[in-house]
This record gives structure tokens, C-alpha cells and sequence, in this order.
């Protein structure tokens, strides 16, 4: 009745037009009983009354009335207690009896029951019979209304007792967390229903309304937790509904981040499945498009550009301080590669980054280190990092030896600066794949063998390498778990700034020299670290910006103490070996 609401200013037109509709409807009612009725419902006093205690309080209602007291039919009770007493004057006699009418009391108990907002049924207490050796049994209390309970049952073929055969997503019994799949069902509302047929049940059930009492024995442990899947994974882009016109309904859908943590609900449904952001407090499940189908989108996508080319030149050689090797330095005479990645980088399904399962890893104490691999564009400042460390802690942290086949100088030692071997034998070595990364620089190898990073980590020492992104991959095993920080360039102006009194090894003679950046140089340092950011960002783990170096080193120092001591998500692959 739209013009009810019409408002106070509106009285008379709603009041005429209530008195017209009989004789209006006149020519469509046939029977002289419904005329009547009619006439006599639209011209009754109650009606107009209750219009005008519904316009009053709509004229209420915009003010947002607050109750004064919650307990007037208590109040009203106490009063009248206070009264009987006194000398039965002809006020007071009238007052106690207004306060004794039955409508009075009912009026003051609906004021207290809508001042105290307790609409819902109140719950019967538990009952005394419960039988102490069930200790498995549950009672449980639903409070139904007209909505379905939302759970399915039925009859064990082998036990014959009735079950919990599925629960729905949302519905009631899900919302109430109290019933799980697998549940077996003994009483409802204190009916035995071990001699009832499944119909039978849901018949008493769908009677019910208020609350229901429902006798439980909780089913095995397995198909309880079976309801909340565990299933956690590492994001490894970013996505927004938003702009994702495949999405069947963007306000369902969930946002994220590269690197978020999601808890998978539901893989139902094979293009879209439900997530959870781990640790926020919404408990809403949103769509996330599925591993499949992000996969198949991003390989028809996916821009031959993004593959990060090597650099063009380096004026840098290797220093006498680095153990570890950076690939695909160029040489500046020949313009080639100087070191090749062992596996060829050509892309495949594994690379497409989407989601990786992954699970909570805390290091025990004296287990074995994680494998701390920094990646950075030449430059950026991985050896000063590595160096301040080593000082920090020469105790804790290590480097690996490398390998070359280039002869030993005579203030080197075997094993010192580097483990020398001949050519034949690296050329073996590399033929077995025992390089991380090897590669060639006038006429010698030069190579950072797998053993030596496994001699570092059997000491019980964190061993820190700096590899060329591609490497990384080869490096994700159960075995070294490697931690990825990616060391990352400020602004050109900060790299002005900071790098004043910085040099930088020149390879134009082999005793190194060293020279100050130029312009050039930082501008090759940035679009690398983009390059990098863009085609390996989904494997760090870290990204640290090296700015000030006080300020990197101490947040390197931060996470490599957290990776020590503090719980991890690492990818489930890892803990199963
Ligand atoms: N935050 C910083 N502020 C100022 N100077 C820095 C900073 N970080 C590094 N440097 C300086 O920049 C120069 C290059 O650093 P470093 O040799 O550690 O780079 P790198 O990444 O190991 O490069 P490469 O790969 O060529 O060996 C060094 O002189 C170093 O002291």
C-alpha cells in the first residue's frame, strides 16, 4: 500500500480515496455479500486508526527513537507493589487498575522486547538426561526459522545409522559451523531416529520452526576438516576483478597482489575458483580465476618482448672478492654471453606464473640454513651486502669457492680464492651438471659448483650467493629452499646522490681497475632491475631497495634473522622430501 507512506501532509487525499474504492470496485464485484464486506472493511474506525499509528510512526521512525528503559513491565510490576499499600484514594485505585489490564501488560512487554532487541526464540535449558557414557554425543541447538537447514542426510548402508551426507555452502547449518559432513544424527527434538527413514526426518524437520534440539555423534576427524579445505598458495601476479572482463561477477571476485597469500575454498568449479585472503579478517570467500584458466590466458598472451635480454656490454670483470658468479656478462670484445645458463630458457608451461602451493616452514633450531640468494643488477651493490655481512658475522655467514680452470697465481691457494681444476675436468663437470653457473672468460671456466654450496650449508652456515635471475629456478628444491632477496636500484637521483664516491670494477685492463658510474651505467641499472622485477619477480621473496646502504643492510639483516627464527609460507613441494 504505496500511499500509506505517503506522509501526515497527505491525510485527506488517502482518506478519500479509501472511501471511494467500494463504490470504485462496485462494477467489478458480482456478489452483494462482497460489496458489503468490502464497504464495511475500507469505511471501519480500527482501519483508519491503524493508518494513523503507522503515519505516526514513520514520523518517528526518521528520528531514530531510542528507549528510554528496557524493563518498563518490571518497573510497572514494582510500582504497583509500591501503591497497594497506600490509602486506596480514587487515582491511585484507577492507576492500578489501568496497570492490571492484560493489553497494558502485553503493551508494556512488546516496548521491553523490542527495547532489548531480543527477538530471537529463548533456548530451552539443556536436558538432565543426558547419558554420561555418550561422551561422544553432542547436543547441539539451532534456532530455524523459515529457511532450510541446509544439509542433506542419509542412511548408512553398512551401519544403518543416519548421516550427515552434505552441507551447503551458506545455508544454515554451514553458517552455524555446528554440523559437519559425516555427522551421525541420533534425536531430533528428542525423537529417536535410528528406526525413521531419512523422509521421515526431514518431515519432523521441516515441521520445526524456534529452536530445534538436535543428539549428535560427531563423525571421524578426517571428514570434519574435510569441509575447510587447507589449501594455501603463494600468488605469483597480480589480479584485480575489476579489470578482468572474463569474471562472471566482478563484485564477487578477489584482489590481490603478487607474493598475498590465498586459502582456496572451492576448486568446484574448474575457471573460477573461491579464495581467501590468509589472516584478514573478512570471512568471504571471493573468485579468483583457476590455476587452468589463468595458465591457458596467460600463454595466449604472453609477449615474446618480456624475456629479459642479456645485456649489451659490461665494463666489469670478475673481482677477486667475488665467489659466485653472475651470468651473461658480456665480454666487451667478443659481445658474447660469458656465461650460459645449464637448462635452455626457453619458455615453458612450469614458468607461467600463477599459484604455488605453499605451506607454514619455520626452520628448527640447528637444522640446516636456508640457501640465501641475492639477485640484483650489476652494480647495485650484491658484493658490498655480501661483504658487510661477512664481516657482521664471519662466523654465520658464508660464501662458496669457485671453480676455474685458468692456472693459479703464485699468492693463490687451492681452495683459497679458487678451486683450480683443468679444463677437462670442468668441461666434465659441466657436462654432469655440478655448476649452479659456469662460464668462460678469456679462454678459462668459471664456475660455482653445486658441492660447494652444499660444503657451506653442512657447516652449519648461511650461505649467501649471488646468481643471475634464470639460475634460480634450478635452485628451488626441497634441499636448498632457497630464500630470494632481490636487491633493487633507488631513483636515478638517489643513485646520484648515493653514489658519489662509488666505484665500479673496469675490465678495459685485467688488474681491475676500478671507475665511477656514469649516467649511462645507472640508467642500465634501473632498466635492468625492471627487466628482472617484471620476468622474475614472482621468485623473490624479499625485494630490499638499496638506497642508503645503513638502511639495506639492516633490513637484509632483519629478514635473514626472520628466515632464521619466524614461520615462512614455502612451496609444500619443499616439506615432502
Ligand atoms: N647503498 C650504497 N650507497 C653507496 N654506494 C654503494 C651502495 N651500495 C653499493 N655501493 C658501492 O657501489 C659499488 C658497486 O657495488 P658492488 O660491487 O657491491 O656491486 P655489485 O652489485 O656486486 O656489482 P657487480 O655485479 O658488478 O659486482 C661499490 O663501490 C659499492 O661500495
Amino acid at each position: 500500500m504505496p500511499a500509506l507512506a505517503s506522509g501526515a501532509g497527505n491525510d485527506s487525499g488517502l482518506y478519500e480515496l479509501l472511501s471511494t474504492l467500494p463504490s470504485q470496485l462496485h462494477t467489478h464485484v458480482q456478489s452483494q455479500e462482497d460489496r458489503a464486506f468490502l464497504r464495511n472493511m475500507f469505511t471501519e474506525k480500527s482501519l483508519y486508526s491503524l493508518f494513523k499509528i503507522h503515519e505516526r510512526l514513520q514520523h518517528y521512525e526518521d528520528r531514530s527513537p531510542a528507549p528510554v528503559l528496557d524493563s518498563a513491565g518490571s518497573l510497572v510490576t514494582d510500582l504497583s507493589k509500591e501503591l497497594h499499600g497506600r490509602s486506596a484514594s480514587g487515582e491511585i485505585g484507577e492507576l492500578l487498575r489501568l496497570l492490571a489490564k492484560p493489553h497494558i501488560k502485553s503493551l508494556l512487554s512488546v516496548h521491553d522486547t523490542v527495547a532489548q532487541k531480543s527477538y530471537d526464540p529463548e533456548l530451552p535449558p539443556l536436558p538432565d538426561d543426558i547419558d554420561d557414557d555418550e561422551d561422544s554425543v553432542k547436543i547441539i541447538r539451532l534456532v530455524k526459522n523459515k529457511e532450510p537447514l541446509g544439509a542433506t542426510i542419509k542412511r548408512d548402508d553398512q551401519t544403518g545409522a543416519i548421516l550427515v551426507a552434505r552441507i551447503m555452502r551458506g545455508g544454515a547449518a554451514d553458517r552455524s559451523g555446528l554440523i559437519h559432513v559425516g555427522d551421525e544424527l541420533r534425536e531430533v527434538n528428542g525423537i529417536p531416529v535410528d528406526d525413521k527413514k531419512p523422509d521421515e526426518i526431514i518431515h519432523i524437520l521441516a515441521k520445526s520452526q524456534g529452536a530445534i534440539t538436535f543428539k549428535i555423534v560427531p563423525g571421524s576427524k578426517d571428514e570434519a576438516q574435510s569441509k575447510e579445505p587447507k589449501m594455501f598458495v603463494r600468488t605469483l601476479f597480480d589480479y584485480d576483478p575489476a579489470e578482468d572482463k572474463a569474471i562472471p561477477c566482478k563484485e564477487a571476485g578477489l584482489a590481490f597482489k603478487r607474493g598475498d597469500i590465498l586459502q582456496i575454498m572451492s576448486q568446484d568449479d574448474p575457471t573460477w575458483w573461491q579464495a581467501k585472503q590468509n589472516g584478514h579478517a573478512n570471512p568471504r570467500a571471493g573468485l579468483v580465476p583457476s590455476k587452468q584458466f589463468q595458465e591457458r590466458r596467460l600463454a595466449l598472451n604472453r609477449p615474446a618482448a618480456h624475456v629479459l635480454q642479456p645485456r649489451k656490454t659490461s665494463n666489469r670483470r670478475l673481482s677477486g672478492f667475488r665467489r659466485s658468479f653472475r651470468l651473461s656478462r658480456r665480454d666487451k670484445k667478443t659481445n658474447k654471453s660469458m656465461y650460459e645458463c645449464k637448462k635452455s630458457d626457453q619458455y615453458d608451461m612450469a614458468d607461467v606464473p600463477t599459484y604455488e602451493e605453499v605451506t607454514a616452514h619455520r626452520r628448527q633450531s640447528g637444522a640446516k640454513h636456508r640457501l640465501v640468494v641475492l639477485v640484483g643488477p650489476t652494480g647495485v651493490g650484491l658484493n658490498e651486502l655480501k661483504r658487510k655481512l661477512l664481516i657482521s658475522d664471519p662466523q654465520h655467514f658464508s660464501v662458496t669457492v669457485p671453480h676455474t680452470s685458468r692456472p693459479k697465481r703464485n699468492q693463490e691457494g687451492e681452495g683459497v680464492e679458487y678451486h683450480f681444476i683443468s679444463k677437462s675436468i670442468f668441461e666434465t663437470d659441466i657436462h654432469n651438471n655440478k655448476f649452479v653457473e659456469h662460464g668462460e672468460y678469456k679462454g678459462n671456466y668459471y664456475g660455482t659448483s653445486l658441492d660447494s654450496v652444499h660444503s657451506v650449508l653442512s657447516k652449519n652456515k648461511v650461505c649467501l650467493l649471488d646468481v643471475q635471475p634464470h639460475t634460480i629456478k634450478h635452485l628451488r628444491t626441497a634441499d636448498f629452499k632457497p630464500y630470494v632477496i632481490f636487491i633493487k636500484p633507488p631513483s636515478i637521483e638517489r643513485l646520484r646522490e648515493t653514489r658519489r664516491s662509488a666505484k665500479v670494477i673496469s675490465d678495459k685492463d685485467d688488474k681491475g681497475s676500478a671507475k665511477s658510474f656514469s649516467g649511462e651505467d645507472f640508467l642500465e641499472m634501473i632498466s635492468t632491475a625492471q627487466q628482472m622485477e617484471s620476468q622474475y619477480g614472482h621468485l623473490f621473496e624479499k625485494v630490499i631497495i638499496n638506497d642508503d646502504l645503513t638502511t639495506a643492510f639492516g633490513e637484509l639483516k632483519t629478514a635473514l634473522k626472520k628466515v632464521e627464527t619466524e614461520t615462512h609460507w614455502v612451496p609444500i613441494s619443499w616439506t615432502h622430501s
